[in-house]
């Protein structure tokens, strides 16, 4: 989720762009008022976009997502990869995964969505190898620990996108707030590896909060 209308754009576009985002059926339109009301943290429309438009083109099967929230994410991915996608989506608070089972549920996605209670860094150490896409969207300090983690277990082609690479735009910021200064440095890093990595291809989209897509090579 961007912290503010234009980190990135300027105000115009960003409107523009929010205005022809189509609406969202009704329980993806509930989720956004749930997260509103709450001040929860949820993807983008315009990232949830960008999440359903790859999940589909890639033909993804084994899909992990990293920070679940309400189940926003998990729900647009399982949807657009289509009925032969799993998709495993690590929570570590106990009270947002029942709230994201509630969704699920209402999502008749349960036999495809699979929601686990765990730390992020712990879980992901314990998949195995296939993953076709992860998406990154939790803890910005481990950003980094993330993609060691998961980079040997992508498959051939394997996508990754991680959300708020830009961090409300301090990344790219010369004066970087003290309490920002170890999110901005991993997500720098981040960054790095993302475009330099040898078994990546990647890019940093200036969308949302910004978004790193990277495919593996
Ligand atoms: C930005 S939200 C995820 C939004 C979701 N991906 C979506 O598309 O709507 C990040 C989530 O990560 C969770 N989280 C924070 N620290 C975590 C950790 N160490 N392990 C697992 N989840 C964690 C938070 O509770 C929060 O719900």
């Amino acid at each position: 989720m961007k912290e503010t209308f234009d980190a990135i754009l300027k105000p115009d576009q960003a409107g523009y762009l929010e205005g022809i985002e189509p609406a969202r059926d009704a329980l993806l339109a509930e989720m956004e008022h749930y997260a509103k009301e709450r001040g929860e943290p949820i993807s983008d429309p315009e990232v949830a976009s960008f999440l359903a438009v790859t999940a589909r083109a890639s033909g993804a099967r084994a899909i992990v997502e990293v920070g679940t929230n309400i189940g926003y994410g998990a729900i647009v991915l399982a949807r657009a990869a289509g009925p032969d996608a799993r998709v495993v989506t690590i929570e570590k608070d106990p009270k947002r995964v029942d709230v994201a089972k509630g969704f699920v549920a209402k999502a008749g996605l349960e036999s495809r969505i699979e929601i686990r209670t765990a730390d992020a860094l712990a879980e992901l150490a314990k998949l195995g190898p296939g993953i076709d896409l992860v998406y990154i969207d939790c803890v910005k300090e481990d950003y980094p620990a993330y993609l060691d983690i998961v980079l040997p277990k992508l498959s051939a082609k394997g996508v990754v996108i991680a959300d708020n690479v830009l961090w409300k735009g301090f990344v790219a910021a010369k004066d970087v707030p003290a309490h920002e200064t170890a999110r901005v440095a991993a997500l720098r890093a981040f960054n790095e590896k993302i475009l330099t990595d040898s078994r990546l291809r990647g890019v940093v989209l200036p969308l949302g909060d910004g978004v790193a897509y990277a495919v593996r090579v």
